[in-house]
């Protein structure tokens, strides 16, 4: 791999005698992982996934390998593909169950499935990105992935802070960086790569990071990541962190084999910043990353958080034909509020502050569309249904699945009832489907369709 001359003679520098060892990994495979989805009940259909002997230490859900994303597993979001290092991040924001969460610069997801496992589909993971097209393909993991807890915006973090002052108990700010670390894995981001280009995107950090600031609760958590080598983008700015937020300190994170300290020369020369860890290529089974953990040292003052959500409500028809779907499959539904936007119906994570005027993919779990005199349950709705939370549902064998994800429909032998069904192919929720007489009709979204 041909390496920028600037990128070569920087690091040189750098690493000293380290760099030998570090450029001849940009001659050597990136390495792949996946993790498992814990918050679905139903088995993996390939057990080879849980029995791969290759586990990450530091990410428990985590594996070294490489999947397939047409089988069934992975359709069904019961896995995911992510780079080993990467998966170190979510550790270390480590949210706790009920907790709210804020993953600011979020797509395609990675780091947002992650944390919703850690969640356990409890609390409000608010889950960001600032391209629409980018938070779309960011929603669809979201869905993919079955999340209940999980709203999707699509702003600026500008503007996305004064709709969430002070309120979240953790913050991910997984930043746009030089992206260094993945040059082995992407090479094609070798070409924006330039002496300031590091500078330019560390100007950049800053910004997302004191609207981040706006949105930390006192007390909060704040953690930091790039995939980037550039001290620039890294200790300087937890160096710069510290300067200009008095009220953060940096938190311990810990060391797993093969993981460095962050080098406080390479900030101000702060010794706090020893607290951050790097991953290097020619340390760790892992692309190149850095994480830092910060605290806020702020009191909390008494806030007015019973602030009331100003949405749609359902009129009288609109409730009687969902209570009427409810009734008639049998479905659970996870507890929150039940709110419309146009003709779609949500349930909102409990606690959720108002997100009125927010640009958003996602308000929270999908639960389906109201069209003339009838209500059509979400996609979205499906992927988070455990098999057990509903009375009406077909089983459905894999080469059914296959036809019925290509947009076919199917045919079943015996006769049930008419109307909506759950798909359910070897324990994997995989749609919801409108039997008729004995054709269950298509409802496969048609943009995922194989
Ligand atoms: C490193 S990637 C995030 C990866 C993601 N956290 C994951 O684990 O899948 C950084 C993200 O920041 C977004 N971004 C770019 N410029 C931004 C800005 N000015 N403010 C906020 N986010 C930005 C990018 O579109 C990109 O999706």
């Amino acid at each position: 791999m041909e390496l920028p001359i600037g990128f070569i003679e920087k690091y040189k520098k750098l690493l000293g005698q380290e760099a030998d060892g570090f450029f001849a990994t940009f001659n050597e495979p990136s390495i792949s992982g996946y993790r498992v989805n814990t918050i679905k009940t139903g088995k993996l259909t390939t057990k080879e996934y849980l029995e791969n002997q290759n586990r990450i230490d530091y990410c428990d859900t985590g594996f070294y390998g490489q999947i397939n994303g047409k089988t069934l597993d992975h359709i069904t979001g019961y896995i995911y593909s992510q780079e080993p290092s990467a998966m170190y991040v979510g550790e270390v924001v480590d949210p706790q169950p009920g907790e709210k969460i804020l993953d600011l610069c979020a797509s395609p997801g990675g780091k947002s499935t992650h944390l919703i496992n850690k969640m356990n589909n409890t609390g409000i993971l608010v889950s960001n990105e600032i391209f629409s097209k980018r938070a779309a393909v960011l929603s669809e993991n979201v869905e993919r992935w079955g999340a209940t807890n999980t709203i999707v915006t699509n702003e600026s973090p500008d503007r996305l802070a004064p709709h969430f002052q002070k309120y979240f108990d953790r913050i991910l700010v997984d930043a746009p960086c030089s992206g260094e670390g993945m040059f082995r894995k992407e090479p094609a981001g070798m070409q924006y790569w330039n002496e300031d280009y590091s500078n330019e995107c560390a100007n950049r950090q800053q910004k997302i990071l004191a609207s981040a600031l706006e949105m930390l609760r006192p007390g909060g958590t704040l953690v930091y990541s790039t995939c980037t080598f550039a001290p620039e983008e890294d200790e300087q700015i937890a160096a710069w962190l510290l300067s200009e937020y008095p009220m953060l300190s940096m938190v311990p994170i810990k060391n797993y084999d093969g993981m460095d300290s962050a080098n406080p020369d390479w900030g101000d020369g702060n010794p706090e910043i020893k607290n951050a860890v790097r991953l290097f290529p020619h340390h760790i089974k892992g692309e190149g990353h850095f994480v830092a953990k910060f605290v806020s040292n702020e009191v909390e003052e008494n806030q007015d958080k019973n602030k009331t959500p100003k949405y749609d409500q359902m009129d009288k028809a609109e409730t009687k034909l969902f209570n009427d779907f409810i009734f008639e499959t049998g479905l659970q539904i996870p507890e929150g509020t039940l709110v419309k936007f146009g003709d779609n119906l949500y349930v909102l994570p409990i606690g959720l502050n108002s997100i009125n005027k927010i640009k958003f993919m996602r308000p929270g779990l999908h639960l389906g569309i109201f069209k003339k005199n009838r209500f059509e349950p979400s996609h979205s709705l499906a992927l988070a249904t455990n098999s057990e939370q509903i009375n009406h549902k077909i089983i459905i064998s894999l080469d059914q699945w296959k036809h019925y994800i290509h947009g076919e429909t199917l045919m079943i032998d015996e006769l049930k009832d008419k109307g909506w069904y759950l798909l359910v192919c070897e324990g994997h929720s995989v749609s919801f489907s409108k039997l008729v007489g004995k054709t269950l009709k298509n409802f496969y979204p048609k943009g995922l369709r194989i």
